[in-house]
């Protein structure tokens, strides 16, 4: 199978004040249109069922390449469940229905006989908790390629151009056939992410990639977003504003709304704007409760 883009079907409750615009934020610099012009994906009147349960309303979303756009919203609006359909992971969701249309470069990878594997090879996921496999380092890193039947020239180059990319490889050059689970919270982290894209990926999808990491690991995983952008397309469902505002590039706020009768609640996109502008001046009051600190 190819890793080209084009060929995918051939076979919470933080809600930590975002004090100062000073760091809303290092990603306005960048000059985007008010949409993205040419996006990656795109969720199209999408809607999630688990069973009976209508979890996430008709969602109309565009990612933009290169971008890192993030999704943040209170606890049970549906982040997590967009964020797994976008690469089909909510396939293995028991129960779990999806309607309506993701589309990657123009094409529904929800079509019939598109490979839901070949999917998550273009679009990779990093989880909340670091969660590397019971091997070496390097056989971590090594392991997407492997299982793919990706053509790899020289392993070796490859598991150190990941870790490169990953931020990781000064610090574990010397100790790549050492476990993993030798690694600190953040190493692991980043060892994750070194793993994603040593499978050449598209769209790296992050759910919480922060949550179990201390400010210091925090901030060298949200350093490396950053840096990732050059190359990848990222979505990040993150609870934390001050890191939506410092890392994204576009910010999708979500809610959940209550059903009158059953009291369930779906969730729902409020508002998708550039980062600058839900943090500066959101149009939809529910925005701007939320991310003053008032709700959620
Ligand atoms: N596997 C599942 N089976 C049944 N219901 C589920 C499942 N996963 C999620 N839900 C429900 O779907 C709704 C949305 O959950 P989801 O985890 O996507 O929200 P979230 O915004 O990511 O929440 P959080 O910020 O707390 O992680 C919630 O009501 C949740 O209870």
């Amino acid at each position: 199978m190819s890793t080209s883009p084009a060929t995918i079907s051939a076979s919470g409750s933080t809600t930590d004040r975002v004090g100062s615009l000073a760091d809303v934020h290092e990603a306005a610099e960048r000059v985007l249109p008010d949409l993205p012009t040419d996006p990656v994906m795109e969720a199209l009147d999408l809607n999630v069922y688990y069973g009976d349960f209508h979890a996430v309303h008709n969602v109309n979303l565009a990612f933009g390449r290169n971008e890192i756009t993030a999704l943040i919203g209170p606890s049970g609006c549906g982040k997590s469940t967009v964020l797994r359909c976008l690469n089909r992971m909510n396939d293995l969701v028991a129960g779990a229905r999806v309607e309506g249309e993701v589309s990657y470069h123009g094409q529904n990878i929800y079509a019939r006989g598109v490979d839901p594997i070949a999917v998550r090879t273009q679009v990779g996921m990093v989880f909340q908790k670091p969660n590397p496999f019971p091997k070496s380092i390097y056989d971590n890193v090594a392991y997407g390629p492997r299982v793919t039947g990706m053509k790899v020239e020289n392993m070796d180059d490859l598991v150190e151009e990941a870790l490169r990319g990953a931020a990781l490889w000064d610090e574990v050059k010397d100790k790549l056939k050492q476990s993993a689970y030798g690694l600190s919270g953040g190493q692991q982290q980043r060892l994750c992410i070194a793993r994603t894209i040593a499978t050449k990926p598209d769209v790296i999808l992050m759910d919480e990639p922060c949550s179990a990491l201390d400010p210091i690991a925090t901030s060298r995983v949200e350093d490396l977003m950053i840096s990732l952008r050059e190359d990848y397309t990222i979505i990040v469902v993150t609870h934390n504003m001050q890191q939506a505002a410092r890392v994204s590039d576009r910010t999708a706020f979500f809610t959940a709304r209550p059903d009158e009768t059953t009291g369930n609640r779906t969730g729902l996109l409020v508002e998708y704007n550039l980062t600058s502008n839900i943090f500066s001046n959101p149009n939809d009051k529910r925005t701007e409760d939320y991310i003053s600190g008032r709700f959620g």
